[in-house]
C-alpha cells in the first residue's frame, strides 16, 4: 500500500493545465507516487462547463480581441479576479468571460483547447455542460454554434482520443425564456448537435425554483435526454428532492447539502443517483467553508454513489487531477480507491457500455500495472 496523501509530503503545486493554484491546491497534498498515479490514470469528467474551462490564456486571447471587457488580459491578474466573494460574485464574473466569447471561431477555438486540456490530464470521455442560450443570446447564430462544438469535438476525439459530449444546461435565474429556448435547441432535430446526450440547470439556485422547469425537462427526456440538474450547491436539500421528483434527475450536479438530510442520503444511495462532487468549486464559491467540512465523506458513508469533478478549473484555481488529490486526502485513498473513483464516475457516465467497458478494462490494466510499494 503506498503511502496515503497527507499534507506533510504536499507535492501539490500549480495544477497540470499550469493555472495558479487555487484555494485547495495546497491542501490536496499527497505523496509524489499518488500524484503521479493520478496524472496517467485514465479518468471520466461528467460537471465540467465550456466557458467555465476557457484556459487563462484563452481567456487572456479573447479579452485582448475586446478591449472593451473589464476582463484582464494578463493571466496572473486574472488569477485575482477569479477570486470570488460569494456566488454571485462567480456567476458575475462567469458571466462576463461568457461576453467574451463572440464568434464561431471564438466557441471552436474554447472547445478544441478544454479538450486538449482535459487529454493532457487522460480523460477519455467528458460530458462537457454548455449554455447555448447564453451564447445565442449574446448574437451567436446558433447553427454556426452547433457546428463549432460538433466540430470541436470530432477534431478531438481524432487528435486526442477523447471522446467528448454534450450536455446543455438552462441558466435558470434567465427564467422560462431562457428554458424555451434551450429546450427548443436541444430537442429540434434540425438544429440539436450529435454529441448532445444530457440536459441540465444551471446558475444561482436562491429564488429559482426547480419545479417550474418540470415541463422542459419532460420534453428534454421525451427526446431521449438525460436529466443531471445542479441542486443542493447554495440551497437545502429541498432543492435536491425537487430535482429528483420535478425533473427526474439522474445524476444530480454537486447535491452538497444532501447531507442535511439521511433520508435524501438512503434516497440516493438505494437509487444509485450519483452525485457530481467539485470539492474545490464548492470552497471557492464559498458554498462550503473549508475542504474539512466538505460533506464528501458522508456522502461516501452513507453508500452514496459520487463522482469527482472540477467544475470551472481554471476560476477555480484547479483541474481534475488535483479534485483527485482532494478526494484522495479526504477519504484516504490509495491507488486501488482513485481506481474505483475513476471506474464509477465511468459507471455514472452516458457513454455506451462497451465504451465504458473499454475505459475501465483500461483503468485496470494502468492499476494492475502500477509499481506495488
Ligand atoms: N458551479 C456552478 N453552479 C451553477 N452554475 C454554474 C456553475 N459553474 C458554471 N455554471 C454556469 O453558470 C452559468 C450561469 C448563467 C446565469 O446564471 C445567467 C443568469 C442570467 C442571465 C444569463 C445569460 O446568459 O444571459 C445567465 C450557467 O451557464 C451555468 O452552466
Ligand atoms: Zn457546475
Amino acid at each position: 500500500m503506498t503511502d496515503r496523501l497527507d499534507a506533510a509530503s504536499a507535492a501539490a503545486g500549480s495544477p497540470a493545465t499550469g493555472v495558479p493554484a487555487g484555494p485547495t491546491a495546497a491542501a490536496a497534498g499527497g505523496s509524489r507516487e499518488l500524484h503521479a498515479f493520478i496524472a496517467g490514470l485514465p479518468k471520466a469528467e461528467l460537471h465540467v462547463h465550456h466557458v467555465g474551462s476557457a484556459s487563462p490564456r484563452i481567456v487572456s486571447e479573447l479579452a485582448a480581441r475586446h478591449p472593451d471587457s473589464k476582463v484582464p488580459t494578463d493571466p496572473e491578474a486574472l488569477a485575482d479576479y477569479f477570486t470570488f466573494t460569494d456566488f454571485a460574485h462567480f456567476i458575475d464574473v462567469y458571466l462576463s468571460v461568457v461576453d467574451l466569447i463572440r464568434t464561431p471561431e471564438d466557441v471552436r477555438l474554447l472547445t478544441y483547447e478544454v479538450a486538449r486540456d482535459l487529454a493532457r490530464q487522460q480523460v477519455r470521455y467528458a460530458e462537457l455542460t454548455i449554455t447555448p442560450f447564453s451564447s445565442t443570446r449574446r448574437g451567436i447564430d446558433e447553427r454556426a454554434f452547433m457546428d463549432a462544438i460538433e466540430d470541436a469535438r470530432k477534431a478531438a476525439e481524432a487528435e486526442f482520443g477523447t471522446l467528448l459530449r454534450w450536455c446543455f444546461d438552462i441558466p435558470g435565474e434567465a427564467g422560462l425564456e431562457a428554458a424555451e429556448e434551450t429546450t427548443r435547441l436541444a430537442t429540434d432535430d434540425r438544429i440539436r448537435p450529435e454529441g448532445l446526450v444530457s440536459f441540465g440547470l444551471g446558475g444561482p439556485e436562491i429564488g429559482v425554483p426547480r419545479p417550474q422547469f418540470k415541463p422542459y425537462f419532460d420534453r428534454a427526456i421525451a427526446a431521449g435526454l438525460r436529466s443531471v440538474p445542479h441542486a443542493g450547491e447554495t440551497t437545502g436539500p429541498q432543492t435536491v428532492w425537487d430535482a429528483l421528483t420535478h425533473l427526474r434527475a439522474e445524476r444530480i450536479g454537486h447535491g452538497t447539502s444532501s447531507a442535511q438530510d439521511e433520508k435524501l442520503l438512503a434516497h440516493l444511495a438505494e437509487h444509485r443517483i450519483a452525485l457530481e462532487v467539485c470539492p474545490t468549486s464548492n470552497i471557492a464559491t464559498r458554498a462550503v467553508r473549508t475542504l474539512d467540512e466538505h460533506p464528501l465523506k458522508e456522502f461516501v458513508k452513507a453508500g452514496v454513489l459520487v463522482t469527482i469533478n472540477s467544475d470551472d478549473p481554471p476560476m477555480f484555481g484547479t483541474d481534475l487531477d488535483t479534485e483527485y488529490a482532494v478526494a484522495a486526502r479526504l477519504l484516504d485513498l490509495d491507488e486501488r480507491g482513485l481506481a474505483r473513483l475513476a471506474a464509477d464516475a465511468v459507471d455514472a457516465s452516458f457513454l455506451d457500455g462497451a465504451g465504458k467497458s473499454r475505459i475501465k478494462d483500461e483503468i485496470d490494466t494502468y492499476t494492475a500495472g502500477w509499481p506495488a510499494p
